[in-house]
């Protein structure tokens, strides 16, 4: 049990851990600790909408004027450190229309804008090239996330200690 933080807002990660260790269905996935922090929320959680692309962020661009919905949305960006698939803008506009958070297999730029945002970020890494903008690459499929399968509808939840995915929602 992770000690006891006055009243925890959802379940902390090692305490959903604990209460999976020996499960081996797959419905509970740890994503490889690999994530750094960015965003000035480090906890988070919610059911994921995801984006498939490499080096072109526009349909980051889309998803993130959308509604968000508490959603957490998971971009597998093929682990590329070429290109910022994120910046200031678009985090800016995912935290305006209400995205819990946003995790990509690849860069962000504009460190010091993401880090006063309300929103959590998990990147690989920062780089400061943008992207082409080609429209290229699809939405709501199934991702691999170094690794790691997720799917539209699993639930992340995301705090300092790391990433788990789960089929089902793990909080009352
Ligand atoms: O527009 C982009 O490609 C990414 C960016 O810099 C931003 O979101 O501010």
């Amino acid at each position: 049990m992770t000690a006891a933080a006055a009243t925890p807002a959802f379940p902390a990660t090692c305490d959903l851990c604990d209460a999976r260790r020996g499960d081996t269905s797959g419905a509970f996935r740890v994503l490889a600790p690999v994530f750094r922090h960015f965003g000035a929320r480090s906890a988070f959680h919610g059911p994921v909408a995801t984006i498939k692309c490499f080096e072109d962020n526009s349909l980051v661009r889309e998803a993130v004027q959308r509604p968000g919905e508490g959603r957490v949305l998971v971009v597998d960006g093929g682990a590329s450190l070429r290109r910022a698939l994120v910046g200031g803008n678009l985090a800016a506009a995912a935290a305006r229309n209400g995205w819990a958070g946003i995790v990509v297999d690849g860069c962000v730029r504009d460190v010091a804008e993401l880090q006063a945002l309300a929103l959590g970020i998990r990147a690989l890494a920062l780089v400061p090239m943008a992207t082409d903008k080609r429209g290229a690459g699809e939405a709501d499929v199934p991702v691999q996330i170094q690794g790691t399968w997720v799917r539209p509808g699993d639930w992340l939840y995301a705090d300092a200690d790391g990433m788990v995915v789960s089929e089902r929602a793990m909080h009352a």
